[in-house]
């Protein structure tokens, strides 16, 4: 069904350095003769608390469309998860855009708003999202995938990194990851996982990590997860166990094209309740952000939001 929606771009002028405020000037531009909010979050988190205010003050149908990277869609979907009258939309402008791939979007921003104009009052569609519940830092919603082990580390230490931000500014922030994966590698001590998946323990020795993953993508183009699908109801686990750093550094690259799954060492199945627990805690990320240590305990939230995502 149809319907008129208000226009709402809560913008993230710091993503990929700077480059998402230079895109929301360009875009603006085109956007003079439509009625439009703009709002801009100026820390973390306020991506989520903007979403959140401006959903609760209007009943009316409403489509906030995020400009950022993965980092401020996870915010403003967290901010309006189960409200039937948001419908989201995404103008890519980070630097990993594992969203935008992982959902079917245009990955070029200046695309973005021709895709946004032409459906602003077209059907969305419903998609499931994740919750992850940790013993320090409370619960929070997922879009793209929550990683705990060797991932988490390497996205955490990423998003500390100074020279991200230099790099972001040519263009080439994502070797920042590839550096820590090749340093960090050296150094990581892999551990025994716990899993507990719809009820069935499951036991992995020398865990590098495990990802929990509502659609394919992370880490900035990895696929990690082929056959996730943000529609069924269900997770993709991913566990990569008991494998020389030099064997892990060779799947490492076939992760791009999915070609990890066929190693012995690299589990994949499917599930709707999860519990990590590892036997030393180690980092969880959300989306790529940091956010606590294992243990950590996740579900799905089926059908929970809603995207502009195609014309059909
Ligand atoms: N005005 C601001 N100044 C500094 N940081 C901000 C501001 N607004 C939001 N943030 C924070 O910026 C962080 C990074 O944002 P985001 O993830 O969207 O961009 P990115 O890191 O460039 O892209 P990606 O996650 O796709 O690699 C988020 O944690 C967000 O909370």
């Amino acid at each position: 069904m149809s319907e008129k929606r208000k226009l709402i771009f809560i913008v993230n002028p710091a993503a990929k350095n700077g480059f998402s405020l230079r895109i929301w000037r360009k875009l603006s531009k085109q956007l003079i003769d439509i009625p439009h909010e703009v709002y801009f979050t100026e820390k973390t988190n306020d991506g989520a608390k903007i979403a959140k205010k401006v959903a609760m003050k209007d009943s009316n149908p409403l489509l906030i469309v995020a400009v950022g990277g993965d980092g401020t869609i996870h915010e403003v979907i967290n901010g309006i998860i189960n409200m039937p009258h948001v419908t989201i939309a995404y103008i890519p402008a980070g630097s990993g855009n594992d969203f935008a791939r992982g959902f079917s979007l245009p990955t070029d921003p200046l695309k973005s708003i021709d895709f946004i104009k032409s459906l602003i009052d077209s059907p969305a569609t419903l998609f499931d999202a994740g919750i992850y519940t940790t013993n320090k830092s409370g619960s929070g919603v997922f879009v793209n995938s929550v990683g705990a082990g060797f991932d988490a580390l390497i996205s955490m230490k990423g998003n500390r990194s100074k020279a991200k931000k230099w790099l972001n500014s040519i263009s080439l922030g994502k070797l920042v990851y590839t550096y820590f994966v090749i340093t960090e590698l050296f150094r990581y001590r892999p551990t025994t996982l716990t899993l507990e998946v719809d009820g069935e323990k499951k036991i992995y020795e020398k865990t590098w990590f495990v990802t929990i993953s509502n659609q394919q993508y992370f880490g900035g183009g990895m696929k990690i997860a082929p056959h996730a699908n943000a529609r069924d109801g269900e997770f993709n686990i991913t566990v990569v166990h008991n494998l020389s750093k030099i064997k892990l550094l060779f799947i490492f690259i076939t992760v791009f094209w999915g070609g990890h799954l066929k190693y012995k060492e690299v589990d994949s199945y499917n599930g709707r309740e999860i519990s990590i627990r590892f036997e030393q805690p180690v980092w969880v990320h959300a989306d790529g952000e940091d956010i606590a240590e294992t243990p950590f305990y996740v579900n799905i939230s089926p059908k929970s939001w809603r995207l502009i995502q195609n014309a059909e």
